[in-house]
């Protein structure tokens, strides 16, 4: 279960900041098992009665009115002690859910390559979860699990505690037999989080990839990683299984069976005398309530141990570092000029730009081409910090892209990805992103970005909902068109726009390259061309082979030094 210590102090943690409504909860939860126990007493008073020849019908019906009294109250503090057990889990999963989602948007874009979509979905949604049972429901189950016992064999101790002591004898059994099944259950938790984990992200993976495995023709049934996934989860379900069922099921069977000891040596004293039959009676009845709460702790036992492991995986998140070396210096009225020094990075071992150097002057556009792999796109995502440099600097108006605050780097600058994602929601949201402008700024940003016909067109204009769920779906050139709105309509100085590779028709390409006309418009902006016929007017083409730039300059000068660049040209103008 991983570092028991930690999650424990984690749920702690999580959970004493409702510490009085999860006080209120125990509290009201241990008052509801004392009155539930009401009737039982009643029992022993009746019986009482009855064998000590007093019929005493008034008195009887006294401890009836009691026991109604009782039960009333059990149902009111039972109710209250859920309520607020329910109150305070559910505001520690918000908090919980805020603040991890809060902490994601924190993290180096390395965090999402080491852990896939369905880890990070298993444990900020499944996993809290978990928490919200086990507070809302199983430490009002635990409070009770211990009150209970503790109030009867207190009474019983006082009613006869030589009998009351014959109750160990089963406990003591099935104790010793449950501690020597469960030994190795914590290696099997650990087996088990890292499976369901596994599993998880296989299915989102799926979903994800839904239209390349048709494509395929690849069935969950006949996609290998999907078919091993579910097969691990069923294996692991039967190893814990035939760990823990035999020894479980003896262990209750013996805590059932604490009956064939108050049986014969309650009767015993009974006959001699040692015992009242009242007492006898309440023996009989509590003895089984007492032993039954054992079995629910067993239980709780085998939950808690789940919980841990979820805990650990939300815990893991919540403590990995963010990237927090963000300067304060605000970026006001930017001039926009880029510059990368000497900079070297790598995502793993191999290096994949090395000593790349370049200045990028204010207003200009500047493309990045080169063959596949050579790094463009990595350089572009660099003056966004979504990965930091290992060597070198990147700098903005002179200072280091690290000395700004992390909102005044993100407030101004602007990435178009090729791959354009879109929100299940309209598409004014789609544009606005969130951001403070008027309807009027949307509409003249769509209408810049050449899509503003097109949303027009739809059924609900603006408010069409369109999203990659549910909704209307769009053809890429127009998700390209949208997501051109929304750098026009975030109208920085610095933009960095990878192209898309291929557009569906000569329209949606002139459309696009109109809107990206109206975006670059004054900005200082990285293109990362994939088709260098659209990028010949730029002002400073660079050219990158294997993470290094080995020629820069405008069209017609690269095109004369017959180079790198030279052949790239004369490959796109045959394709
Ligand atoms: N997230 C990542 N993790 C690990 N390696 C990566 C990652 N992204 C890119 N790479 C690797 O870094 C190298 C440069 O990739 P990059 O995407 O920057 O090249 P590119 O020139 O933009 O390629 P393309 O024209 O095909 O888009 C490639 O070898 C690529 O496999």
């Amino acid at each position: 279960m991983g570092d028991l210590k930690k999650n424990v102090r984690f749920i702690l943690d999580k959970s004493g900041r409702q510490k009085y409504k999860m006080l209120i909860s125990v509290v009201s939860t241990v008052l509801s098992s004392i009155f539930g126990l009401a009737p039982y007493a009643l029992i022993y008073k009746i019986v009482m009665l009855l064998t000590s020849g007093i019929g005493d019908v008034s008195r009887i019906k006294v401890y009836v009115y009691y026991t109604i009294i009782a039960i009333a109250l059990n149902i009111i503090f039972t109710l209250l002690g859920l309520s607020f057990s329910h109150i305070a889990a559910f505001s520690i999963l918000y908090e919980i859910r805020m603040k991890a989602l809060n902490h994601l948007g924190k993290l180096n874009m390395g965090f999402f390559r080491k852990h896939t979509s369905g880890e990070i979905k298993k444990a900020i949604d499944e996993d809290v979860e978990k928490l919200e049972l086990f507070i809302a429901h199983q430490i009002p189950d635990l409070a009770e699990s211990i009150a209970i016992p503790i109030i009867i064999i207190v009474y019983l101790l006082i009613l006869n505690w030589k009998l009351a002591l014959t109750l160990f004898i089963p406990l003591i059994l099935s104790f010793a037999m449950q501690t020597w099944i469960y030994r190795g259950y914590d290696a099997y938790m650990d087996d088990f989080n890292r499976i369901k984990t596994n599993l998880n992200s296989v299915i989102v993976q799926y979903i994800h990839g839904i239209n390349l495995f048709k494509a395929f023709n690849l069935t969950a049934k006949s996609f290998k990683k999907y078919r091993d996934a579910t097969e691990d989860y069923f294996n692991i379900w039967k190893r814990i299984t035939h760990l823990t069922v035999p020894g479980y099921a003896r262990g209750m069977v013996v805590i059932d069976s604490g009956l064939l000891f108050i049986i014969p040596i309650g009767g015993y004293m009974f006959l001699t005398n040692g015992l009242s039959l009242s007492s006898f009676v309440v023996f009989l009845l509590l003895s089984s309530v007492f032993l039954t709460s054992f079995q629910k702790l067993t239980e709780l036992g085998a939950n808690f141990a789940m919980l841990i492991c979820g805990a650990e995986n939300v815990r893991k998140i919540m403590e990995t570092k963010p990237q927090d070396n963000f300067g304060e210096i605000s970026m006001a009225n930017t001039y926009g000029k880029i510059q990368f020094e000497n900079v070297n990075f790598k995502y793993e071992d191999e290096y994949v730009l090395k000593n790349f150097s370049l200045n990028v002057e204010p207003n200009s556009t500047i493309a990045l081409v080169g063959p596949s792999g050579s790094g463009k796109t990595t350089a572009g995502m660099l003056v966004g910090r979504f990965w930091d440099v290992d060597e070198g600097k990147i700098l903005i108006d002179g200072k280091d892209i690290k000395e700004y605050k992390q909102e005044s780097l993100m407030e101004n600058t602007a990435f178009v990805f090729q791959d354009v994602f879109m929100l299940n929601d309209t598409v004014y949201n789609n544009i606005l992103m969130g951001m403070d402008r008027t309807e009027e700024e949307v509409i003249e940003a769509a209408k810049k970005a050449q899509i503003h016909d097109f949303i027009m067109s739809l059924e609900d204009g603006y408010q069409t909902v369109v999203g990659e769920n549910t909704g209307i779906k769009l053809s890429g050139g127009e998700k390209q068109r949208i997501s051109i709105a929304r750098a026009i309509l975030k109208d920085v100085k610095i933009v960095v726009l990878d192209e898309v590779t291929s557009y569906s028709d000569i329209e949606n390409e002139k459309k696009i390259q109109d809107a990206l006309k109206n975006l670059l418009k004054n900005k200082t902006a990285i293109i990362i061309a994939h088709r260098l016929y659209t990028i010949k007017n730029v002002d400073k083409i660079v050219v990158l082979d294997e993470g290094r730039i080995v020629e820069q300059g405008k069209h017609e000068d690269l095109i004369n030094r017959n180079g790198l660049y030279n052949r790239l040209w004369n490959i796109g103008m045959e394709g």
